[in-house]
């Protein structure tokens, strides 16, 4: 059913397609097309359906190759999630990912960040819940999440910090309606995560000890059972995260290395 609505917007006697439509293709696509082949070992295509997803509405020259690729089966974004306790080393790692593979990296807690700064409806509660160490409401993290999926046009994702919880691994799954292909889970002592927090001068409001405390704990309680989760699914990548950034890296490197079209 969804398939041959999908199939009378690509209709190529289309001159152009308008918004309502757009949308509706656009989450058609991402609830249907959620378990469609690896788009890393052919990257081109999705490069195109991506445009079409971005735009308010276009014509049916964009259209027509995203017909030929999804009736091949090779469009989806490539998603990784990184995970790891507060101070782990994520987002050095995801910045040297960024640079070697050309991944976007998509930080929860940047977002979040962001939100709070904008002066957003929400900024006020999740500032707060921050300050706490604790979990943003699952709705909240993911919508940002997804607003920033879509308006990206890569289809490679790093994001970092997510999920931190049972509740954001299957609002994630329910709102996307996809899975990452990989987990890496950055594991390090507490004692270094730490110390490396401590001296990050980030002037972030959750630097302190009391909140690193608190971050450890939620950590240990709501983030150790994702890492499971998806160990058990055979999708997590464990890496040692003491040693120095490259030392790190080398490690980390070989995981991405391993699909074909990542690296450009
Ligand atoms: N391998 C490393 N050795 C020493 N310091 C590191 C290493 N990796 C990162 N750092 C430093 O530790 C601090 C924390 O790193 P980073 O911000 O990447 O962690 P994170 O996992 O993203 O933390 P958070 O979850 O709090 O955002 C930063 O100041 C960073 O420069
Ligand atoms: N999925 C997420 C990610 C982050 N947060 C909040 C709570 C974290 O302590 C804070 C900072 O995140 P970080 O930059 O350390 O990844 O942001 C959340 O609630 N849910
Ligand atoms: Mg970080």
């Amino acid at each position: 059913m969804a398939l041959s609505l999908l199939k009378s917007f690509l209709n190529p006697s289309r001159k152009c397609l308008a918004t309502k439509h757009c949308k509706t293709l656009s989450n058609l696509i991402w609830s249907q097309y959620g378990n469609l082949h690896n788009p890393m070992y052919d990257p081109e295509p999705f490069q195109v359906l991506y445009r079409v997803i971005s735009v308010e509405s276009f014509t049916t020259e964009v259209v027509k190759p995203v017909k030929q690729d999804i009736s091949s089966n090779r469009t989806r974004p490539f998603i990784t999630f990184v995970l790891g306790g507060p101070g782990s080393g994520k987002g050095t790692q995801c910045e040297k990912i960024v640079e070697t593979f050309g991944f976007t990296h998509l930080s929860a807690g940047d977002l979040l960040r962001k939100e709070i700064s904008s002066n957003s409806e929400n900024g006020s509660t999740i500032l707060d819940i921050i300050k706490e160490g604790k979990i943003v409401p699952s709705e909240i993290t993911v919508k940002l999440i997804q607003r920033a999926i879509q308006s990206s046009e890569s289809y490679k994702f790093l994001i970092d910090g997510f999920p931190r919880s049972d509740e954001n691994r299957i609002a994630f799954e329910r709102v996307i309606g996809m899975e990452p292909e990989v987990v890496l889970f950055f594991d390090c002592p507490e004692e270094e995560m730490v110390k490396r927090v401590l001296s990050r001068n980030q002037g972030r409001v959750d630097d302190n000890i009391e909140t690193i405390k608190k971050r450890l704990k939620v950590f240990a309680g709501s983030n150790l059972p994702v890492i499971n989760y998806y160990s058990g699914k055979g999708k997590l990548r464990k890496i040692d995260a003491v040693g120095t950034v490259d030392e790190i890296f080398e490690k980390v490197h070989p995981i991405f290395a391993a699909y074909k079209g990542a690296a450009s």
